[in-house]
């Protein structure tokens, strides 16, 4: 089973330093691990230093894979405006760093990943027509068809409406635990994060805050001190742990 660890991780953009000694447990395939932290934390720097794109001390061990690329990067923002169906965007992802020949398989992959997030019907739009949501529901199929041992999502739900972020959120879940796969995802709703991740990182002006269990990590004081707002954690009438937002201060 793959496992990521980040050991001591430092990220800079040229001399500014961004992130500075982050430190997780091993990270292990099958659950989902949310990131939290406030704007400019460092969230979407952390994805970048982890699949190499930024320079920095430190180490991002990753074991338990024999795939040559176990990492897939969903960006937040993919602006795309290639002229292209979502099948041939979806199918363009899988082939990235593959061999040219596209086989049965790959076309098999492209058609589970439309049908498992519920996109099927959008197949020969145009990527550029679609609306913000449907276009981030696209960018989940592309990092998702190249079955990555390790899924990074920066803020998946974040132009989706209430039912597709609990639909894409628990499809996610699922295919963590099927496909053991860890999947990473930086989120800014805490109710979602309480309700779908299993650990929780939560960094903040670059610098870790706390990595463990969710419900350990998402706490009244955690969420005083770092997202400055009055906050309590309430099981619902199904015993699932619910974020009940006083007030911001
Ligand atoms: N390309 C860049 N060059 C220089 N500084 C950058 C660059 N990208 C981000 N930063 C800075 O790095 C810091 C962290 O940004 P980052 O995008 O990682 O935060 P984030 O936690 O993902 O924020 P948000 O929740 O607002 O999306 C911010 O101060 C930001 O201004």
């Amino acid at each position: 089973m793959v496992t990521l660890t980040l050991d001591r991780l430092s990220a800079r953009y040229g001399r500014r330093q961004i992130l500075d000694d982050i430190s997780t447990p091993p990270l292990h395939g099958g659950q989902v691990v949310a990131l939290l932290g406030p704007n400019a934390a460092g969230k979407s720097t952390l994805f970048r230093r982890i699949l190499g794109l930024l320079e920095g001390d430190g180490e991002v061990r990753i074991t338990g894979t024999s795939s040559e690329r176990p990492v897939a990067y969903m960006p937040q923002d993919n602006g795309a405006t290639a002229v292209l169906t979502v099948y041939e965007a979806v199918l363009l992802a899988r082939m990235q760093g593959r061999r040219l020949k596209v086989a049965d398989a790959d076309l098999k992959e492209v058609d589970k990943a439309l049908a498992a997030l519920g996109i099927d019907t959008l197949a020969g739009r145009d990527i550029g027509n679609l609306s913000g949501g449907q276009r981030q529901l696209v960018g989940a199929a592309q990092a998702l068809v190249q079955s990555p041992d390790i899924l990074l999502l920066d803020e998946p739900t974040s132009a989706l409406d209430l039912h597709r972020q609990i639909s894409l959120l628990s499809i996610l879940r699922r295919l963590a635990q099927e496909r053991n796969m860890l999947i990473i995802a930086a989120l800014h709703d805490l109710g979602h994060a309480l309700r779908f991740a299993d650990q929780a990182l939560v960094i903040e002006s670059g610098r870790l805050v706390d990595c463990g269990p969710c419900e350990q990590v998402v706490t009244p004081q955690m969420l005083r001190h770092t997202f400055q707002v009055e906050a309590r954690i309430e099981p619902c009438s199904q015993g699932r742990p619910q974020l009940i937002v006083e007030a911001a201060i």
